[in-house]
């Protein structure tokens, strides 16, 4: 989201700056044209349909939409709201819609979804022009360039959408309140044409941003616990220099854990694990190596450092009372159903072992290093588990 505000920043001030010097605006009119198909064709060969059907929106909205809202015969001032209603509804539609295929079944029944208020403003039209006025245009403001409808639906999307990015941690609903704003921005720069087409070129690169961004995510971030995954982790160790330590930390019986509360409760484990972890501090960086496996990284630190923080790590998961719900009570009958029975939920306690080693001069490379703390775990296991050990 940041990068995205950033690049919108340059962006925009650059373009200003060029059209002092006018002969910009021809080129400015045109890239969207150039920009957003270019955006939809590469968010869709990386599996975003939902930003691929942004982009043919807003080319749809920017080309065909007005010559199709003529057929009205409204004025200008309601066309543009109608056009803009639109673009929001179908903004706000495809963020809230879950990521489906294009050409399939979903996907022609959300791009029938997206057409529906286009024929619904058709049927006010004939029927209601006076009550498709009030909603659209805001009349009392005297300005029949801002309309109460875009005006209130673009803040609920911005607000809902901030909301749930901000829980989810995702690029793709963030940026949407971004490009909203640009929608908003367009709507408001009318008539200065230029200047709208900066405001969809933006878009576009926002889209492309976007795609981009979440491609890294997938990539490099492990899609259960949000930890960098095992490639991010083999990265990181390309640019590590001559001192580091290496710890290995694995969940004490796993399995047995999956085995008696199913594998759903194993994942909400790992989470609660991967955040603890997740919390390191001393300079230290976690990562999810793979299944009940993480991997801590501090560089430029020495063992007296690192121990007491991964004592404190290994601690605070090991009192943390997680509560599950018990697998093994009777099924019940509907109306024992509503009772709550006093043993539905329990508190269990789950532990980690940690084995943790030292670059060195024999343990002179990433792998050795790691193989060796690999072996400390081991150590840390027949140890009795939930332990340190080098
Ligand atoms: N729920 C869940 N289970 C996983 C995941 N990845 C691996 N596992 C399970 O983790 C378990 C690992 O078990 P083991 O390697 O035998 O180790 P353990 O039971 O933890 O025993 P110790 O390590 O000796 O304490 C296996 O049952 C895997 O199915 C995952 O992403 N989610």
């Amino acid at each position: 989201m940041l990068s995205s505000c950033i690049l919108l920043i340059c962006y925009f001030s650059q373009t200003l700056y060029l059209f002092q010097f006018g002969r910009w605006n021809q080129v400015a009119v045109w890239l969207p044209y150039l920009l957003l198909p270019l955006s939809a064709l590469f968010a869709s060969q990386f599996n975003q349909n939902r930003l691929a059907l942004f982009a043919v929106s807003c080319l749809f909205f920017a080309s065909f939409l007005p010559l199709v809202l003529a057929q009205l015969e409204l004025t200008p001032a309601l066309n543009s709201g109608l056009a803009f209603t639109w673009l929001i509804l179908t903004g706000f539609y495809l963020c809230l819609r879950r990521e489906s295929g294009l050409f399939n079944r979903k996907g022609l029944m959300q791009v029938t979804i997206l057409l529906i208020p286009i024929a619904i403003f058709f049927a006010l039209a004939k029927l209601n022009p006076e009550l498709l006025t009030q909603v659209v245009l805001w009349q009392t403001l005297d300005n029949d360039f801002i309309s109460l409808f875009v005006l209130i639906s673009c803040f609920a999307f911005v607000l809902v959408n901030l909301v749930k990015s901000g829980w989810q941690q995702n690029p793709i609903e963030s940026n949407f309140s971004i490009m909203l704003l640009c929608c908003w921005f367009y709507h408001l720069l009318a008539p200065n044409q230029p200047l709208q087409a900066i405001c969809l070129s933006s878009i576009a690169i926002i889209l492309i941003v976007t795609t981009l961004s979440h491609s890294y995510q997938l990539a490099y971030f492990d899609e259960l616990t949000k930890l960098p995954s095992r490639r991010a982790l083999n990265r990181y160790a390309m640019t590590l220099g001559r001192k580091y330590i290496l710890v290995m930390a694995d969940v004490d019986h796993f399995k047995q854990f999956n085995d008696t509360y199913g594998h759903d409760v194993g994942d909400q484990v790992l989470k609660l694990v991967a955040s603890r972890l997740g919390e390191v501090s001393s300079g230290g960086k976690a990562y999810r190596y793979g299944g009940e496996e993480f991997t801590l990284v501090f560089a430029n630190k020495t063992p007296t450092q690192v121990v007491p923080e991964l004592e404190r790590l290994r601690q605070s998961i090991a009192n943390y009372d997680m509560v599950v719900r018990d697998k093994s009570r009777p099924k019940k009958s509907e109306k024992d159903r509503n009772a709550a029975p006093a043993n539905a939920t329990k508190t269990v306690n789950v532990t980690i072992s940690m084995g943790y080693a030292l670059r060195s001069k024999e343990l002179n490379d990433f792998d050795k290093c790691l193989k060796a703390a690999d072996e400390a775990l081991y150590r840390a296991k027949k140890a009795g588990r939930n332990c340190v050990s080098d």
